[in-house]
């Protein structure tokens, strides 16, 4: 069974919600990266978005956009780098289903027919592509099936029909977009927020968790009343960027890893 399946079946029969954290994986170093994925599933993670950082990522704000810059700049992280990460914490003991988030040009530079065998060798169980066109998913979608890969589509609140259009070719769970716009900690959302929630729910049978400007332990919890999972990513990536100093030095390195499990504790209780 694929662990994203298994993680919300486990989570429906305790009636809680998916803690879904995204990471950009290379900030400030793969090894730090690996760390802080082990101290994730300690602090209550369900599963783990890791991102692969880009030159151009169109549909991030600003805080992961330096993030993205950081690892490019430090290590020139690869898609490649990053699927070694989550193989390497994997062998250190870390349970969590993996997701690798990409944009799509570094899938189509590695190669389609390579990168499914690679994911499906490095347990990694599902896959976002944020910019991959629900009309040319075709390809992608018949490959993650033949690999036992979750391709998990994301749909924002645009048109009840393209809303259903996307839904209907889901695997794993549908991530909706809490807003228009590019990601970063939000103190509002879309107007019909709820409306575009149960349109999704009421298309699918599957899972549906809802990311994008989550940052308080408010807005994680009325969210987590609605859907299966919430994602937070730039919340979390700016704690990442407050403590890279922390980091820098073998000393301090686990002050650094109790704040992220602190925030974490703070956001998800
Ligand atoms: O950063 P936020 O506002 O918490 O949103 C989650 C987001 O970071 C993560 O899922 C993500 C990172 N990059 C993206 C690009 C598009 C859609 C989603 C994402």
């Amino acid at each position: 069974m694929n662990r994203i399946d298994k993680a919300f079946a486990d989570l429906k029969g305790q009636n809680k919600p998916a803690f879904i954290p995204f990471l950009t994986i290379g900030d400030p170093d793969l090894r730090t990266s690996i760390d802080i994925i082990k101290q994730l599933e300690q602090s209550g993670a369900s599963m783990v978005e890791l991102g692969v950082p880009y030159s151009d990522p169109l549909a991030d704000g600003p805080v992961i956009q330096r993030s993205s810059g950081r690892a490019l700049k430090n290590n020139q992280i690869s898609i490649k780098d990053c699927i070694e990460a989550a193989r390497q914490a994997r062998s250190e003991g870390c349970e969590l289903p993996f997701i690798l988030f990409t944009y799509y040009n570094p899938v189509l530079q590695l190669g389609l027919d390579k990168i499914f065998g690679l994911l499906q060798e490095s347990d990694i169980s599902g896959m976002i592509i944020p910019d991959l066109p629900m009309e040319e998913d075709a390809e992608m979608r018949m490959l993650a099936e033949q690999h036992g890969i979750h391709l998990i589509p994301l749909v924002a609140p645009t048109s009840n029909e393209r809303i259903k259009r996307i839904v209907s070719r889901a695997s794993g769970f549908v991530y909706c977009v809490s807003s228009l716009g590019v990601t970063g900690t939000r103190s509002q959302f879309h107007s019909g927020i709820d409306e575009f929630l149960d349109t999704v729910k009421q298309s699918t049978t599957l899972p549906i968790a809802v990311g994008f400007g989550i940052s308080t332990n408010e807005q994680f919890a009325r969210f987590a009343k609605v859907c299966d999972g919430v994602v937070v990513g730039s919340a979390l990536v700016r704690q990442v960027e407050d403590v890279l100093p922390l980091f820098e030095k073998e000393a301090t390195r686990s002050q650094a890893l109790i704040q992220i499990d602190q925030f974490v504790r703070n956001l998800i209780q």
